[in-house]
């Protein structure tokens, strides 16, 4: 096994995770390799395993462009749970460290039983339509030219329809008329959150935005041709020669992306002739 050469096996078997299993029902297992953590595995052991393994260590977020939503998917399970595991520790009551259950499903504290679950915050995004326009913003650490739909935690307390009309009144000042659910994912990104997408309309009429730039950098009205076209762009999305880069949509597994398309789909077929 690979670990055993590299002198890591015991310790990170323990600390693997259960993220899922093949269609021949093989378990399969994530584990943190400690990249980050310089004390772990050195840059020439890690160099050693890329040749072993036939490829090369990238980020998370980069890799999004790269994968298919099938490992994508297995990829963000991964990283939450592993990241709730290596946050989780030690119990809030007693201070004593807490043991994490074979799977990874859970960590227990053995000093008094209490049992810790991984946990996921509620986000809502949301997709503001005027009827024939769609809304999208940015905020300053969004790569350059990427527009995504509006979004925001809901608050303790809230139900996902008031969360979305107080999200789109505070970024952008708008009224939220109808709501649609359309779709939900697990995103990992910075922790986990529970991604529930809705499409929703404004007043007609009722479009002129106010961005809290506190919040967002840009926030502005697309029409379907733009939408559309931005789709059917191909990457790299570099800075062009008039200085400003192309309006972009983020990558194929991200729920913003299929909620847009969905949109787009839509308008489409709406305005076909009957
Ligand atoms: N998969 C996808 O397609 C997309 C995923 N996302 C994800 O959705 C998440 C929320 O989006 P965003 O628009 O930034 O949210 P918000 O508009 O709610 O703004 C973020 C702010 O909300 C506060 N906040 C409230 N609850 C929490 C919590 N549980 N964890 C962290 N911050 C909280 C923080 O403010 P303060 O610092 O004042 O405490 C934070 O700075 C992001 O993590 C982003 O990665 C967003 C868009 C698309
Ligand atoms: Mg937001």
């Amino acid at each position: 096994m690979l670990l055993d050469k590299f002198g890591q096996n015991a310790q990170r078997v323990e600390d693997s995770v259960l993220i899922g299993c093949s269609e021949q029902q093989e378990a399969w297992f994530a584990l943190d390799l400690g990249l980050d953590n310089s004390s772990s595995i050195s840059a020439s052991q890690k160099s050693d395993m890329e040749t072993e393994l036939k490829g090369s260590f990238t980020g998370m977020r980069k890799a999004l462009f790269q994968l298919n939503k099938k490992d994508a998917f297995l990829m963000f399970t991964a990283q939450a749970l592993l990241r709730w595991h290596d946050a989780h520790q030690f119990c809030s009551k007693s201070g004593q460290p807490t043991k994490k259950n074979m799977a990874g499903s859970k960590r227990v504290c053995p000093s008094n039983n209490i049992i810790y679950y991984p946990q996921m915050a509620p986000v809502v995004i949301i997709l503001v339509s005027d009827g024939t326009r769609c809304l999208l913003a940015r905020q300053s650490s969004f790569p350059k030219g990427l527009y995504s739909a509006l979004s925001g935690f809901c608050d303790i307390g809230e139900s996902l329809e008031e969360t979305i009309r107080r999200e789109v009144a505070e970024e952008v000042g708008l009224e939220v008329e109808k709501l649609q659910y359309a779709a939900s994912q697990h995103w990992p990104f910075p922790d986990s959150s529970l991604m529930i997408a809705c499409h929703a309309t404004v007043k007609p009429g009722q479009t002129e935005i106010q961005v809290n730039l506190r919040e967002l950098e840009a926030a502005a009205w697309f029409s379907h041709d733009e939408v559309a076209s931005a789709f059917r762009r191909k990457g790299p999305y570099t800075q062009q020669q008039n200085g400003t880069f192309p309006f972009w949509l983020p990558p194929k597994v991200t729920i913003t992306h299929w909620l847009i398309k969905e949109w787009v789909e839509k308008q489409t077929c709406s305005s076909l002739p009957a």
